[in-house]
């Protein structure tokens, strides 16, 4: 998950973060006797990938074990509520500064994008990390007496190569990429929603997945195969010493990618 390029990262200096979670294993999985070939050490920041043991004998004993470090690794035990803690908070905190950040999850078709980008949002204990983010900029506004805020939402899918609204009330438009002298590369006419509150940007977000839904005929199959990007523009003004107006803009883009076994059927070439 990359964090802000800009942000001040309160004793992280890199810019970008790779976490590693592993899911629990599925009833089928167990019921079909899957043998787990992955441990993790959450101390050590490290995951550990062994042969499965009818392999092993075949090969030295060098050869069984690779082990791999990163920004942080999170076992089958983790909670929705710690990946949001540690991973994500500190980049939201910085986007509500006026930076911009990313949080993507990258990885094979069920290994658990989904679960943790967005997670069961009826449900506190399972929220992922987009339904937190909400409730934390929210938060963080209604505690905040200095700063004026303006947050808006947009929610778009990559599908096949082109870019849908997911909040336009025509859903059979297709969106093009433009690159703008200030604002870098943007989807032209994207639309975008002001949130007064939680409610507001939950209404949103089930709006947009009732039209990644219903623009699809088989929505398993659809939903792994598409990039959703959820875009959250946090702009806030603050009255300086100087007596003028002092306007920040940050902006969260929070993407639940398709299956990476999935990206070369999808033919999709776009860059963000
Ligand atoms: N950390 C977890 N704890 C409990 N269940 C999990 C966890 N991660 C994933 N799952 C469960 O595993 C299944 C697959 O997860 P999910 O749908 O999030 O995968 P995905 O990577 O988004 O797949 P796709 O690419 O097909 O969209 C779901 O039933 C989900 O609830």
């Amino acid at each position: 998950m990359p964090r802000t390029t800009t942000a001040s990262n309160k004793g992280k200096d890199e810019s970008v973060r790779v976490v590693v979670r592993c899911r629990p294993m599925s009833d089928k999985e167990q019921e079909s006797g899957c043998e787990r070939a992955v441990d993790i050490d959450v101390q050590r920041r490290q995951m550990s990938i062994r042969r499965p043991t009818g392999e092993s004998s075949q090969r030295s004993s060098d050869d069984t074990i690779h082990n791999f470090f990163f920004d942080a690794v999170y076992d089958w035990n983790s909670q929705q509520k710690n990946v949001y803690e540690q991973t994500a908070r500190p980049l939201v905190d910085s986007v509500l500064e006026g930076f911009n950040g990313t949080i993507f999850a990258y990885g094979q078709t069920g290994t658990g994008k989904t679960f943790t980008m967005e997670g069961i949002r009826s449900q506190v204990e399972l929220r992922g990390i987009i339904p937190s983010s909400f409730t934390h900029i929210f938060d963080s506004i209604s505690h905040t007496t200095s700063r004026q805020f303006l947050v808006r939402a947009s929610y778009l899918e990559i599908y096949n190569e082109s870019i849908r609204d997911l909040l336009s009330r025509d859903q059979n438009k297709r969106l093009q990429l433009q690159e703008h002298p200030k604002e870098g590369v943007h989807v032209h006419d994207l639309s975008s929603f002001i949130t007064k509150n939680i409610q507001e940007i939950e209404h949103v977000m089930t709006t947009g997945n009732l039209n990644r839904s219903t623009g699809a005929t088989n929505m398993n199959e659809h939903s792994s195969r598409s990039h959703a990007i959820f875009i959250i523009t946090v702009e806030s003004s603050e009255i300086g010493m100087d007596g003028k107006a002092h306007i920040r803009v940050g902006k969260l883009n929070l993407v639940d990618l398709a299956g990476s076994e999935r990206q070369a059927k999808t033919g999709s070439t776009v860059k963000f």
